[in-house]
């Protein structure tokens, strides 16, 4: 199981008030999934990716991830394991604007021991003849196929996606999809989307939805669509 998270709780602490992020979460991912994460705005996917991914820590339960058990490990060691294992990919893209496509792609490659090759990174994201360009002279679509670069250079065994399509047009949305579907079919690697578009569980092999912190459902699709077809909403 690559990933499994056992009654997993989190409290933030805000002032006077405690809000529970996490109500003992529980999930089991096999290895080479795509995974899509539902739920109303509030509901705690951010912080059940972030802990997943030793971003954040929580405060009751259990994660294993690719054979570590992320509680046990000391602050030094879950950013090695964070270093190692997870790519992350978000909304907002957070390239740095003063570093071209590829020197930006060169910041992953420099996390990692073992980086797969420049150019076959490029190339597989359709970003090779852009390679010299700066972020602002790309279209979100194009800054979004360099942060998957960026991510996926390291050769990560999971992708973590935190609304990769939430700035995104339909039409350049489910390119990125299919991107991302393409690079769990030619890696093998785990991809966790977090979406607020229904239509994109019809593409994952397993759906969760989230409310309140806690996941109230969770099931697996037999024959996930192809990206083109999923329903926008
Ligand atoms: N750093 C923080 N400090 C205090 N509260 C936080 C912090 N991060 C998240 N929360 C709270 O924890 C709860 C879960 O937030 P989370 O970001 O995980 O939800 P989400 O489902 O990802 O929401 P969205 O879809 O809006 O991104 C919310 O009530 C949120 O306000």
């Amino acid at each position: 199981m690559s990933i499994l998270v056992q009654d997993v709780s989190k409290v933030y602490q805000s002032g006077e008030v405690q809000i529970l992020a996490l109500r003992k979460a529980s999930l089991e991912v096999p290895d080479h999934k795509v995974v899509a994460i539902l739920g109303p705005s509030g509901s705690g996917k951010s912080t059940l990716l972030n802990v997943i991914g030793g971003i954040d820590r929580y405060d009751l339960g259990s994660i294993t991830v690719a054979g570590e058990t992320l509680e046990a490990l000391k602050d030094s060691q879950l950013t090695e394991f964070r270093r190692k294992h997870a790519g992350f990919i978000f909304q907002q893209y957070n390239l740095i604007p003063t570093l071209t496509v590829e020197e930006n792609v060169e910041v992953g490659r420099e996390l990692s021991q073992n980086p797969l090759d420049m150019k076959e990174m490029l190339m597989k994201v359709g970003m090779w003849d852009k390679k010299d360009k700066f972020p602002s002279q790309l279209s979100g679509g194009e800054q979004q196929r360099v942060a998957i670069a960026r991510a996926l250079i390291k050769n990560p065994e999971f992708l973590l996606c935190d609304e990769p399509t939430g700035a995104l047009d339909e039409e350049t949305g489910k390119k990125i999809l299919k991107l991302l579907q393409f690079v769990n079919k030619t890696y093998g690697t785990t991809v966790l989307i977090i979406t607020h578009n229904q239509g994109i569980g019809e593409m994952a092999h397993k759906v969760i939805r989230m409310s309140s912190g806690e996941i109230v459902e969770a099931y697996e699709n037999e024959n996930p669509i192809a990206p083109e077809k999923v329903t926008w909403a």
